[in-house]
């Protein structure tokens, strides 16, 4: 193991299903200091276990009062640990530990100004006067026996309190949204100073630990990783070969639906740069006549899931025994699937190698499964892979398919590439692109009237869709300088040739998807 053990500290987030629980993890991690998001019923002798440095109480959209309300066990508080309370957290606090919460009648939403009245801990550093961002309904009518209010606004008394004897600690407003400008500097005042965390988790700690853990688990075993050329599995590879070396073998497959020039691009980069075992599986074929005919949305994924399996099936048996699988599984997955949400509705059937291992029987490799994206790329960098794949805008496995909207035929496919193409070309020479989390050409099977040099033509169109997101759930649609979408419009009708209009997607998600399928 390395010398310095990164997960020897951390923090314990207990939810409660607040929208922004995910920025109280990412503000604490860009200091350094570990930490993980868990359902707020997590028991406490698993608490316990976790043996965190701190615990953070996150906000939530229910009322201490209800009968349905949220409850952690109570004996947080006596395990001798920090505790931060933020917004419900704060109002859950209050009612378990004997103060008194009641409906407001002056709600809070919005920018606020706060005055602090005490900056010796939680608030150390900080003026007299700070902005913060409040979003409650519900308000601390009386403080538990041994708090004391730190802060106050004009509409809320006990904008902020503490406990200094039992450490115990709460904020009304959110320290861990942008809006709160000095929030940052808050949580990392609790962390620091209240929880005595030392700033040791940083990437290449990471990197040190996570090959050490590796080599162990995996010993002299072959690994086999699925490689799309996409951040994740990219890091994951180059990861693993630093780990293991040649015991890796990664597998790229051209289904027939990757974007111009990618499959090269992949290639090139991992066997000669990198030098890494790839196996280049050219299966477009197989996808494409799987694909005949088939114009439902859900029907296209389950198919292009299903071979992806079947061949990682096959190529798998040509490696005789292969014991391991790694995957570029991320940290939103994970929370996902123990959200306090409950299971929700399927909207789309992502193809999903996650259905893999268990098939397979293999083991399964998850180095990233603790990060962020964009600690993905942080992690990246560190590795040394090129710009190019860390900035690259994630790209769907399904591909092209998806974007190609009814009869998917090498033609249509054509078409769509070409236009993707200048899609992606356009935006870059605009130096947009990583200023977009995703910008792509989508084909139409709708034909129209065009005239194109004196002659009538009827082609299709291709609807351009450019989003900025966080993390895929919500998006908003770009906007894109007309100039851009101007040069995009025309050097598509005019290079492309099939396609004689080109429209313009500005449609959020929700209630739309990024994908049209
Ligand atoms: N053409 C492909 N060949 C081999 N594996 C693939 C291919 N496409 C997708 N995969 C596998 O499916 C996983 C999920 O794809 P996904 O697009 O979510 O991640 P990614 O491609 O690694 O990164 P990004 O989200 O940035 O595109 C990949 O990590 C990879 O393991
Ligand atoms: O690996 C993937 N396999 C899939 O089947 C898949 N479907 C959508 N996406 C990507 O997920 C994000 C959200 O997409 P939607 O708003 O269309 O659901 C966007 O970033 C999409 O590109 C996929 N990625
Ligand atoms: N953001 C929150 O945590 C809100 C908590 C509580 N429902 C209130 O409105 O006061
Ligand atoms: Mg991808």
């Amino acid at each position: 193991m390395s010398s310095t053990d990164i997960h020897s500290q951390k923090i314990l987030i207990l939810d409660f299903g607040s929208q922004v629980t995910q920025l109280i993890a990412r503000r604490i991690r860009e200091q350094s200091v570990y930490c993980e998001i868990h359902p707020y019923n997590m028991g406490l002798e698993k608490i316990k276990a976790f043996a965190p440095q701190g615990i953070i109480l996150s906000g939530g959209p229910s009322s201490v009062y209800d009968a349905e309300a949220p409850h952690s066990d109570a004996g947080v508080y006596e395990l001798g640990v920090p505790v931060l309370g933020i917004c419900y957290g704060m109002q859950l606090m209050t009612s378990q530990l004997g103060g008194k919460v009641e409906r407001s009648d002056k709600r809070e939403f919005g920018r606020a100004a706060m005055n602090i009245d005490d900056t010796t801990d939680l608030f150390s550093g900080l003026a007299g006067k700070e902005e913060v961002w409040m979003s409650h309904g519900d308000k601390i009518e009386q403080m538990p026996k041994g708090f004391c209010a730190i802060a106050h606004t004009d509409n809320t008394p006990a904008a902020a309190m503490k406990d200094e004897k039992r450490r115990l600690y709460a904020v009304q407003f959110h320290p861990e949204v942008v809006h709160t400008p000095k929030g940052a500097e808050i949580l990392g005042n609790f962390v620091f100073t209240v929880c005595g965390c030392q700033p040791i988790w940083t990437m290449a700690n990471f990197i040190e630990t996570e090959i050490a853990s590796i080599r162990e688990r995996v010993g002299k075993g072959k690994v086999i990783c699925a490689l799309s050329g996409g951040v994740d599995s990219s890091v994951v590879a180059v990861l693993l070969h630093k780990a293991i070396g040649d015991q890796l073998q990664c597998i790229f497959v051209n289904n027939g639906l990757l974007r111009k020039g990618e499959a090269e691009k992949v290639v090139n980069l991992f066997t000669r740069h990198f030098k890494i075992n790839l196996d280049y599986v050219e299966a477009s074929d197989r996808f494409l006549d799987k694909l005949k005919g088939i114009t439902d949305p859900e029907q296209k994924r389950k198919i292009i899931g299903n071979e992806f399996i079947f061949l990682f099936e096959d190529e798998s048996k040509k490696l005789g025994e292969v014991e391991w699988l790694a995957q570029g599984t991320l940290y939103p997955d994970v929370i996902e699937s123990v959200s306090t949400k409950g299971p929700s509705a399927v909207i789309k059937s992502h193809h999903n190698v996650g259905g893999l291992p268990d098939r397979m029987k293999m083991k399964l490799i998850e180095p990233v499964r603790e990060l962020f994206k964009d600690e993905v790329r942080l992690l990246g960098k560190e590795l040394g892979l090129p710009d190019e794949v860390i900035h690259r805008q994630p790209f769907p496995g399904p591909g092209l398919a998806i974007r190609c909207i009814g009869e998917i035929s090498a033609d249509r496919l054509e078409i769509l590439r070409e236009s993707d193409a200048i899609v992606l070309d356009e935006i870059r020479k605009a130096g947009l692109y990583r200023e977009i989390w995703q910008s792509f050409a989508v084909l139409l099977p709708v034909r129209s009237v065009g005239v194109m040099g004196d002659a009538r033509t009827y082609d299709y169109t291709i609807a351009l869709r450019a989003v900025n997101s966080l993390d895929g759930m919500t998006a908003d649609w770009v906007k894109l300088p007309y100039e851009v979408m101007g040069s995009i419009s025309s050097r598509i009708i005019n290079e492309v040739k099939g396609v004689n209009r080109v429209v313009y997607d500005i449609s959020q998600k929700p209630p739309a998807t990024i994908e049209w399928e």
